[in-house]
C-alpha cells in the first residue's frame, strides 16, 4: 500500500528498509515482497506519480522538466569546462523516479562495457552473458502503438515479451524517419544500419526503442509497484525524506546501523538498503558518518568508515545540438507551435493512446566510434570499454519537442551529439551539515581535451550526415552555420551550449572486494558495513556508453537476487 502520512504506519520496523522509491528501489521492493515472509518499507521523499499527466503521456516530458514539486531542483557547481555555466541538474522527486520523468530510451549498452565491469569488481555475475537473463525480465517488448509492421526495425530474438516493463518502437510514423534510414543506406561506410542497437553491439544507426507502452510511459513505478500494491508485506511512504542512517553498532567487526531517519526513524531487522540515486546516496552516506574521514571531521561529523570514494568519480554524458530549417511542415513543430494541432493531438491521446502524443518523435540513435587514427586516440588512453562501444552518439529528431519562447520559429530536423565515453571526472560532496541543503554537485564536464575532442568529432559527424543526397529536398538551412568555424570558435560554441543529458553515475561506485577505493563490493555491501547495501545508477565504476535506465534496471534485478540470496 501507498501511504501518505507516516501516523498511518506503526510500528516502523520492517525486515528491509529502501531508501528512495525510485527506478531501482521499487525494483527491489518488488522483487524482495515476492516472499511473503519478507516485510519492506519504501521511503520517498517525494510525490506519486499517479495522474501525474506530463509523466503519464510521452510527448509531454518536456514540460516536467522544469523547476517544479516532481524535481529535486538541484543545480551543479559553476564548471569551468562550460565557460562558468552552472546547470540545472534534474532528478525526479516522486515515485519511479527518473524513470517516470526521463525521455524514455531503451538502451542496454555494449556487451563490452558489461564485461568490463565483470572484470573491474572481479564478479564474472555483472557480465554481459551473466546479466542477460536480467536484461529480458526487466523488459515486457510490445507492439508499437500504431501497430505498424515492425520487420527489420529490430531483432526479436534479443527481446522478450514476457518481463515486467514494457518497452516498444516508435508508435508514430513521422516521414523523417525512412529518410534517415535512407541516409544509412546512402552513406553506410561511416553510417551503416543497425538493425538492433541492444544485442550488446550497438555500433550504426538503427530505430530508437523506448520505455513505452501501449502510448504511455512506463515507469518502475506503474510496472514494479502499482500491479502489486495491494501485497501485504509491501508499504511505501511518501514524503519521507531520510536524512541518516542512525543507530550505528559494529557486529563482527563491522559497521551496522540499525534504521534511518526522516521526520521520525524507521528500524531495519535485516537490511538497509540505499537506493536513492547518483546524488542522493552519497549525500546520506556522508551524513550518517561514512565517506571520506577528514572532510567529514572539516564539517564537524563523527567520521564511522573511513570510504574516501564516496561521492567521488562521477561520470556523465554531455551532449550539444544541431538543427537545420526544412522544406516541411510535418515536423514537431506542427504540433508544438499550433495551438489547434497541439490540441487536437492531444485530445486524440486521451481518447484513443495513439497519435503524435505517444512518443517525442525521436525516431533513430546512431553509436559510432572514433576513428582509430584520430589524434585523441593518440594522445588519451581510450576509455572505451572495447571495439564494439561508442564513443559518440548521434540523436535524430523530427524537430523541436520543447515548447518554449527560445525555440525558434519555423520547422526543423535535430541531431543531437553525445559524448558518451568521458575521461573528466567529477564529484559530490557535503556544503554543510545540514541534511536539508543540497550537495554540491561538480561533474568537471569537459575538464578532459578527450571530452572535448569528441564532441568536435561528433559535431563534424553529424555535419557529414546530412550531406547524404536525401537531405537534398529538404534541409533548407542550418540554424547555426558551424562549417566555417575555427577549431577555436567550435570549442567556444561547445562550451556555451553543451547541457547533460543526466546520466551521472559512479558516487557510490562497486570495486573488488578488498580494493582499497570503491564504495561498494560486487555483491553491493558496503565496504567494511555490514547489513546495509547500494543498489541504484550509483554503484556503477564508469558511466556506460548507453542511457543509463536499462542498466539501472538490471543493477536492481540483480541487487535483488543478491539481496535474496543472502537473507533466505
Ligand atoms: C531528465 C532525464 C532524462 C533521462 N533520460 C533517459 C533516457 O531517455 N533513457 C535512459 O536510459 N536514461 C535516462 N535518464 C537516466 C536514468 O533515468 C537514470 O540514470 C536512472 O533512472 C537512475 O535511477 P536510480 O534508481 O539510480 O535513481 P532515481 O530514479 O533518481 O531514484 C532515486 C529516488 O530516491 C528518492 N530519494 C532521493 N533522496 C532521498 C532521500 N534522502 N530520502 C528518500 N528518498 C530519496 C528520489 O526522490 C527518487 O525517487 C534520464 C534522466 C533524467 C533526469
Amino acid at each position: 500500500k501507498i501511504y501518505e502520512n507516516v501516523a498511518e504506519l506503526a510500528p516502523l520496523e520492517y525486515d528491509f528498509v529502501i531508501v528512495g522509491g525510485g527506478t531501482a528501489g521499487l525494483v527491489v521492493a518488488n522483487r524482495l515482497t515476492e516472499n511473503a515472509k519478507f516485510s519492506v518499507l519504501v521511503l520517498e521523499a517525494g510525490v506519486n506519480n499517479q495522474d501525474v499527466l506530463d509523466s503519464t503521456v510521452p510527448f509531454l516530458v518536456n514540460d516536467l522538466l522544469v523547476p517544479n514539486i516532481y524535481e529535486w531542483n538541484y543545480t551543479t557547481t559553476p564548471q569551468s569546462g562550460l565557460n562558468g555555466r552552472a546547470l540545472p541538474y534534474l532528478r525526479a522527486h516522486m515515485l519511479g523516479g527518473c524513470s517516470a520523468h526521463n525521455l524514455m530510451f531503451y538502451t542496454r549498452g555494449p556487451k563490452d562495457d558489461f564485461d568490463r565491469y565483470a572484470k573491474l569488481t572481479g564478479d564474472a555475475g555483472w557480465s554481459w552473458n551473466r546479466i542477460f537473463p536480467y536484461f529480458l525480465k526487466n523488459e515486457k517488448w510490445t507492439p508499437p502503438t500504431d501497430l505498424h509492421d515492425t520487420t527489420g526495425q529490430f531483432d526479436p530474438s534479443v527481446h522478450s515479451t514476457h518481463g515486467m516493463n514494457p518497452v516498444s518502437l516508435n508508435g508514430y510514423a513521422w516521414p523523417f524517419g525512412p529518410r534517415v534510414i535512407a541516409a544509412t543506406k546512402e552513406l553506410p561506410d561511416e553510417f551503416p544500419f543497425n538493425l538492433d542497437m541492444n544485442s550488446g553491439k550497438p555500433l550504426g544507426v538503427g530505430w530508437l526503442q523506448s520505455t513505452i507502452g501501449e502510448g504511455k510511459r512506463s515507469s518502475s513505478a506503474s510496472s514494479y509497484l502499482v500491479p502489486f500494491v495491494s501485497r501485504k508485506n509491501l508499504h511505501v511512504l511518501l514524503h519521507a525524506q531520510v536524512t541518516r542512517l542512525v543507530n550505528a553498532s559494529h557486529e563482527r567487526g563491522k559497521l551496522a546501523f540499525g534504521g534511518v531517519e526522516f521526520l521520525q526513524s524507521a528500524k531495519a531487522r535485516k537490511e538497509i538498503i540505499l537506493s536513492a540515486g547518483t546524488i542522493g546516496t552519497p549525500h546520506i552516506l556522508m551524513h550518517s558518518g561514512v565517506g571520506d574521514g577528514r572532510a567529514l571531521h572539516a564539517l564537524g561529523f563523527h567520521s564511522l568508515l573511513d570510504l574516501p570514494s564516496v561521492g567521488q568519480n562521477i561520470s556523465d554524458h554531455v551532449s550539444v545540438g544541431l538543427s537545420w530549417s526544412v522544406n516541411s511542415t510535418e515536423t514537431l513543430e506542427s504540433i508544438t507551435q499550433n495551438a489547434t494541432n497541439f490540441n487536437e493531438a492531444f485530445a486524440h491521446w486521451n481518447k484513443t493512446h495513439t497519435g503524435p502524443f505517444v512518443d517525442l518523435g525521436i525516431t533513430h540513435v546512431g553509436w559510432l566510434r572514433l576513428d582509430p587514427n584520430s589524434e585523441a586516440l593518440h594522445q588519451f588512453p581510450d576509455p572505451s570499454a572495447g571495439r564494439d562501444t561508442a564513443h559518440i552518439e548521434l540523436i535524430f529528431s523530427a524537430g523541436f519537442s520543447r515548447r518554449s519562447a527560445s525555440t525558434p520559429q519555423g520547422h526543423f530536423m535535430n541531431i543531437g551529439t553525445v559524448m558518451v565515453t568521458p575521461l573528466s571526472r567529477g564529484s559530490i560532496t557535503l556544503n554543510s551539515s545540514n541534511p536539508l541543503d543540497p550537495p554540491l554537485i561538480n561533474p568537471r564536464y569537459l575538464t578532459s581535451d578527450f571530452d572535448l575532442f569528441v564532441l568536435r568529432d561528433a559535431l563534424k559527424r553529424a555535419q557529414r550526415f546530412v550531406t547524404a543526397p536525401v537531405w537534398k529536398d529538404y534541409i533548407l538551412a542550418p540554424t547555426v552555420n558551424i562549417g566555417n568555424f575555427t577549431t577555436d570558435e567550435l570549442d567556444q560554441f561547445i562550451r556555451n551550449n553543451a547541457g547533460t543529458i543526466s546520466h551521472l553515475v559512479g558516487s557510490a561506485a562497486m570495486s573488488a572486494r578488498g580494493a582499497r577505493y570503491g564504495v561498494v563490493d560486487p555483491d553491493l555491501i558496503v565496504k567494511g558495513a555490514t547489513r546495509l547495501s547500494v543498489i541504484d545508477a550509483s554503484v556503477l565504476p564508469i558511466v556506460p556508453s548507453a542511457h543509463t535506465q536499462s542498466t539501472t534496471y538490471i543493477i536492481a534485478e540483480r541487487g535483488a537476487d543478491l539481496v535474496k540470496a543472502r537473507w533466505t
